[in-house]
């Protein structure tokens, strides 16, 4: 059933329902005015029409096999529809933490027939772009429109382009709500994603782990199951929405909270994103910004920790600073 602007095909029943209100995010053409403004500001846009990564339109399965060459690629197992992201060089730090999903190395065609035969797993295959693929998929990546993002690095004085991660889903894979310390474009290629967006100023309302574990960066709340009594205050989120299609780059600001999910039976999604360390800001200006807010909250967090040596003396010691006296 066709919905929203254009050819795009998809049935917006076909995406999961949660506890929360949502409202639409902007979709511009890159050279609509609002357009910069918005990315100036630090806050999500559909960009139209940037031909980004138009040369990876064609990316779908039978390309890839072909031109993603024969190298091992990573691909992450799941028994629920969820791919948490974690670090695994994290675990050390709790060995309690038990992985929400396996680390597969595979090649692309073992990643296929996973595929065909999933059985009752899922399948996200998760690879940053390397020197290891074949050399149409280089032509390819050269032919995306550099022009067009690196005028944009530049306008908005961000750092160097850190990874360009090739994303091949399966229909109705989630990746749980988390935020990144990078700015990212992120193209949609094959089929349709829904995009759930945050601002940074609801981090009280979406309860990230602790800094010291794997899951850092990423909610603790279970958006099919919110657990409000531990987590009381995620009553108060109110997310942004936007369905991506083939050839829509969203901007997904720095701190931004984001959960992502692939239209369910539908068709494998493929997208690649661009993630660019944030630019460094010369002067300290005031008020501060919430992205600075945050990352002052990370580094309180992290020294805290180096200093205690031990998490559990984390709350108290706090609270000793802020009842009654801050608050
Ligand atoms: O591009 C982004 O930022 C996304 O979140 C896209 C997301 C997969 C990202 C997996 C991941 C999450 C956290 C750290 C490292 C890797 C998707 O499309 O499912
Ligand atoms: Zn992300």
């Amino acid at each position: 059933m066709a919905s929203g602007s254009g050819d795009r095909k998809y049935d917006p029943n076909k995406f999961r329902k949660y506890t929360f209100d949502t409202e639409p995010i902007p979709r511009l053409h890159c050279y609509h005015p609002d357009t910069d403004r918005l990315i100036a500001n630090e806050r999500p846009v559909v960009i139209t029409d940037t031909h980004l990564a138009d040369t990876a339109l064609k990316w779908d399965l039978e390309y890839l096999a072909k031109h993603l060459g024969s190298g091992q690629h990573t691909v992450y197992r799941s028994k629920t529809h969820k791919f948490k992201y974690y670090d695994e060089k994290k675990i050390k730090n709790l060995p309690s933490f038990t992985p929400p999903t396996q680390v597969l190395r595979m090649t692309f065609a073992e990643f296929l027939d996973k595929l065909r035969n999933p059985g009752k797993d899922r399948y996200y295959l998760q690879q940053a772009l390397n020197d290891t693929v074949g050399k149409q998929l280089v032509l390819d990546y050269l032919g995306f429109n550099w022009d067009y993002v690196n005028e944009q690095q530049r306008k908005f004085k961000w750092g160097p382009l850190t990874s360009n991660l090739l994303l091949v889903g399966m229909p109705g894979n989630v990746t749980p709500a988390h935020y990144d310390e990078q700015q990212n474009f992120f193209a949609q290629l094959r089929g349709y994603k829904r995009v759930l967006l945050f601002p940074p100023e609801q981090f009280g309302c979406l309860y990230s782990h602790p800094i010291h574990s794997p899951h850092d960066r990423q909610s603790q709340v279970d958006f099919d199951a919110p657990d409000l009594a531990r987590f009381p205050r995620f009553r108060e989120v109110r997310g942004h929405k936007v369905v991506l299609g083939p050839g829509d780059v969203l901007y997904i600001p720095m701190y931004w909270w984001h959960h992502v999910e692939s239209l369910v039976d539908s068709e494998v999604t493929v997208s690649v994103n661009f993630w660019y360390k944030g630019g460094t800001v010369d002067k300290i200006e005031y008020p501060l910004s919430i992205q600075q807010k945050v990352a002052i909250m990370r580094n309180i967090e992290k020294m805290l920790l180096e200093a205690l040596h031990d998490p559990d003396q984390m709350a108290p010691l706090l609270c000793d600073i802020v009842k009654g006296r801050y608050d």
